[in-house]
């Protein structure tokens, strides 16, 4: 200040008056590219939604946030009685859902406004430019359609029961093993052993590959590769997605870690890829199936591409953490009750036929008890909490508000999931009985875990057959003991390892199997093994 009013003392020359002129212009027009580019919000507000209170310059609302997004817009939206609210991350203006009827009301009554996804600046510019946009991440467009299309070719009830020799090699692989680690080393963390069961189901579907060994290096890698990159669509963890100035500094680390993991996961799918094309005559896969068709199809090599990584990256965490959670509420004070509960159903349908019930579980989920406790498992834990973004793409009016086009909305599943208005005051337990009643909850969709309407989860039905599968299957052979000394944390909340990650995973606890009748074991264990053949030998370690 004291040196523009020395200029302006000293200006008695033209010269200097355009000096001083000139200076007040780059001020002036700074301070227009500072709030234009990093204040402004993105969009006007949504006249008539409620505001949450607490916004400052720059940061928007993100700082009251705190670093667990979910928990804190679910506590202020009971705080302020706003199921529904806008609120400012950086500059960008998002709606937040938070309760189970307003989800109903935008997700699946104005499916149709609320089918496309907005672009972010890490996930979109730093690490799918070379892979291309996955389904889940691309807004609506003629390419994601077709692509959203086929994919669902593969998840249909009969395409299923087609593929069913995956669900029982998987979860035979991680019951084999997770047995014989308890018999001879006493209780394990089961995490590894679900992320493998999970990333194999994706990587079979999508290339006929898949790893054996629990300890193969790349497995280790691949693992850590994917939840480093999943982390860069969490809402928490991503700063220059909201505030653009993060995006200028120099040596900003979140962006080189972005690229850097990109360029490796596209190394190994790539190689995958490549294993699929080599193999297609013999084995059954999306890239050997469209290899197959030469490029006549509707699709080429980089639709399948984005396809596969879209099937690996979508599935693998998600049926990975909830089915490590199933193992978790089998170990807790009521977990042997529900084991027992749920062996004697089983027995009951299957006229005591253990190995029938062991094959069956595969094709048909008869049992009630077990449909409703993986229903619960469900919502209780909304593994991705904050459900992938979306976009409106017209307007449609709710509750008298005009909602406009261009609009960012974020479902916190999290939330609609414990809604006690909906699920009453119980909405906080894990009550396992919870679907079998006749009444407004036990109606679809249940929960918002996979998110809802027109771009929910593809996988909805395999998943839930996965998870039943591998659930009916552990407790058909094995009694799920817990280890006294690391006992699962299972409140809906804690649990989580990491509350900054955009897909939540358990904190470690100890569990071991103790088998029924060690002879059954090995007869359920050689029918998958001999029915599996062909699928065991597509491990990466024997070729
Ligand atoms: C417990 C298991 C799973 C959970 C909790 C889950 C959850 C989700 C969620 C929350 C979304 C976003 C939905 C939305 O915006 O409304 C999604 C999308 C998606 N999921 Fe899943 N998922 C699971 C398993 C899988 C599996 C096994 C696959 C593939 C084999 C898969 C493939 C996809 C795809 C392709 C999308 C993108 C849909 C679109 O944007 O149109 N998911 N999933």
């Amino acid at each position: 200040m004291s040196f523009i009013v020395g200029l302006l003392g000293t200006a008695s020359t033209y010269k200097s008056q355009l000096t001083l002129a000139f200076i007040i212009g780059l001020v002036l027009l700074s301070l227009y590219w500072f709030y234009r580019y990093t204040i402004e919000p993105t969009t006007t507000p949504v006249k008539g939604l409620p505001q949450l209170p607490g916004s400052i310059a720059i940061w928007g609302n993100l700082k009251q946030l705190g670093s667990d997004h979910p928990t804190a817009l679910q506590r202020l939206s009971l705080k302020y009685k706003f199921p529904v609210f806008q609120c400012l991350f950086g500059n960008q203006r998002i709606v937040f859902i938070n309760s189970y009827d307003s989800a109903m009301e935008w997700f699946i009554k104005n499916q149709t406004a609320l089918i496309d996804r907005p672009l972010f600046y890490t996930f979109h510019k730093l690490v799918s430019t070379s892979q291309g946009l996955t389904i889940g991440t691309s807004p609506w467009n003629e390419t994601c359609k077709k692509r959203r299309l086929n994919v669902q070719r593969y998840m249909t009830t009969p395409a299923i029961k087609e593929r069913a020799n995956l669900i029982d090699v998987e979860s035979y692989s991680m019951l084999r093993d997770l047995y014989s680690f308890t018999k001879a080393n006493g209780p394990i963390y089961p995490y590894k052993y679900t992320q493998r069961l999970a990333l194999n189901f994706t990587t079979m579907l999508s290339y006929a590959t898949r790893f054996d060994d629990i300890d193969t290096p790349l497995l280790g890698e691949i693992l850590d590769m994917v939840k480093v990159i999943s982390s860069f669509r969490s809402t928490n963890n991503n700063l220059q997605d909201f505030i653009p100035l993060v995006r200028l500094l120099p040596e900003n680390k979140r962006s080189a870690q972005a690229k850097n993991s990109s360029a490796k996961r596209n190394i190994w799918l790539d190689k995958l890829t490549q294993e699929a094309v080599n193999h297609k005559h013999e084995r059954t896969s999306i890239v050997g199936d469209f290899a197959n068709t030469d490029g006549k199809g509707r699709l080429n090599m980089d639709d399948i591409k984005c396809i596969c990584v879209g099937l690996v990256s979508g599935g693998f965490e998600t049926i990975g953490s909830t089915a490590s959670l199933i193992f978790a509420q089998l170990c807790t004070e009521n977990g042997e009750l529900w084991q027992e509960r749920l062996y004697d159903e089983l027995m009951k349908i299957y006229d005591g036929d253990i190995v029938k019930a062991y094959q069956s579980v595969l094709l048909e989920e008869k049992s009630e008890f077990g449909v409703s406790f993986i229903r619960e498992l469900l919502r209780m834990y909304a593994v991705i909490p904050l459900i992938p973004a979306r976009k409106t793409c017209k307007e449609f009016t709710w509750n008298g508000v005009t909602v406009p086009e261009g609009i960012t909305v974020i479902l916190n599943a999290q939330a609609a999931n414990h809604d006690k208005s909906h699920f009453g005051a119980d909405a906080d337990d894990f009550v396992p009985d919870r679907f079998l009643k006749d009444d407004s909850v036990n109606y679809p969709p249940y929960h918002f875990t996979f998110g809802a309407g027109s771009r929910a989860c593809t996988a909805v039905n395999l998943s839930n057959r996965i998870l039943y599968a591998g659930l009916c299957r552990t407790c058909l052979l094995f009694k799920v003991k817990k280890d006294p000394s690391r006992l699962p944390v299972v409140d809906y909340v804690d649990f989580a390892e990491d509350r900054q990650a955009q897909t939540n995973w358990i904190k470690e606890f100890g569990m071991s199997l103790e088998p029924r009748d060690e002879a059954m074991v090995e007869k359920c264990f050689s029918v998958s093994k001999n029915t599996c053949e062909e699928d065991l030998s597509y491990s990466i370690e024997y070729n």
